[in-house]
């Protein structure tokens, strides 16, 4: 193995630890504390383990969490109901509905009740429109943080030639999003792509966000390039994420592992929406760019 291993569970540790700095003057300045509402519907084990993390992140930042669980048959109405009511409370900064919801809810009609302005997940098409036209607005958190640690490894992106591989509305879009703002030169692969290696093997910089185990290969990296693995897949053989991490480590320049990489930069660019959020509304200024 060459390549260097991008540290992400280390650098969203720092990043979490700049936050909570900042909550305190928040607290200071507005009196009172950022304020989380997570919502969890059901009992998928994985959405479980993943809304406990962010309401301890969010105790850890010192900010407030507010917690709904709804059991897995709940009507849509309820739910629709219950983010109203948060839409509506003046010390709920950010609203998160955990994905996926169960098949008898409509996830784009929840996700579009949210109050764009509160929507700290970026998946409101309010966002994605602001996103793709370059105005203030939530950027979802996992592509988000690929693009931190992207710039804190690479520094400039501009006139790279980047592939993202998926077009989900929650990775692959607003990552290419993210790259376009930043220079570089974008194509969006994706299940219809074909010949995917020769896509792949022209990249600088290549984000996996597929959900297929190992599907990337190492021989389709091209030298030198850095490698952003989302994947998250749970196989026999334990947690592996979408690029075969062995033969692609060999040749890229740098690799996230999984887990390690892109999943705890995920949670920690929540806490950074929810700041952002929270300075917007009570109306303190706050330069996001010095986090
Ligand atoms: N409303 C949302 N739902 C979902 C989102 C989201 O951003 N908003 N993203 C994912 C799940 N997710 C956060 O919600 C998330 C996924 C992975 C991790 C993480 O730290 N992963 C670890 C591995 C942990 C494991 O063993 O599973 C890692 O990669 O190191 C954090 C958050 C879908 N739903």
């Amino acid at each position: 193995m060459s390549a260097d291993i991008i540290d992400g569970k280390a650098f969203a540790a720092a990043l979490r630890a700049r936050i909570a700095g900042q909550v305190e003057t928040f607290i200071a300045a507005a009196g009172r504390p950022p304020g989380l509402a997570v919502v969890l519907v059901g009992e998928d084990p994985a959405s479980a383990v993943y809304v406990r993390s962010k309401h301890k992140a969010v105790r850890e930042a010192g900010m407030e969490g507010f917690e709904y669980r709804f059991p897995a048959d709940v009507p849509e109405a309820e739910l629709l109901a219950l983010v109203d009511r948060l839409n509506a409370d003046v010390n709920v900064d950010g609203i998160l509905v955990q994905l996926p919801l169960p098949a008898h809810i409509d996830e784009r009609i929840v996700t579009t009740r949210i109050d764009p302005d509160k929507d700290v997940d970026g998946f409101h098409p309010v966002n994605a429109g602001r996103l793709a036209t370059g105005l203030h607005g939530f950027v979802p958190c996992t592509p988000l943080g690929c693009l931190m640690l992207l710039r804190d490894r690479l520094g400039d992106l501009s006139g790279l030639d980047a592939v993202v591989i998926g077009r989900s509305n929650i990775v692959g879009k607003p990552m290419a999003q993210l790259l376009i703002k930043e220079s570089c030169t974008v194509t969006v692969a994706h299940s219809r792509t074909r010949d995917l290696s020769s896509v792949v093997r022209r990249a600088d910089i290549v984000v996996a966000a597929v959900g297929r185990p190992e599907m990337i290969r190492g021989e389709w990296i091209k030298p030198g390039a850095t490698v952003i693995d989302v994947g998250i897949n749970r196989t026999a053989a334990g947690l592996v994420g979408d690029v075969d991490f062995a033969g692609a480590a060999s040749v890229a320049a740098a690799i996230t592992p999984v887990p390690g990489g892109v999943g705890p930069m995920t949670i920690a660019v929540l806490l950074r929406n929810t700041l952002v959020s929270a300075h917007r509304r009570a109306q303190v200024p706050f330069d996001k760019d010095a986090l």
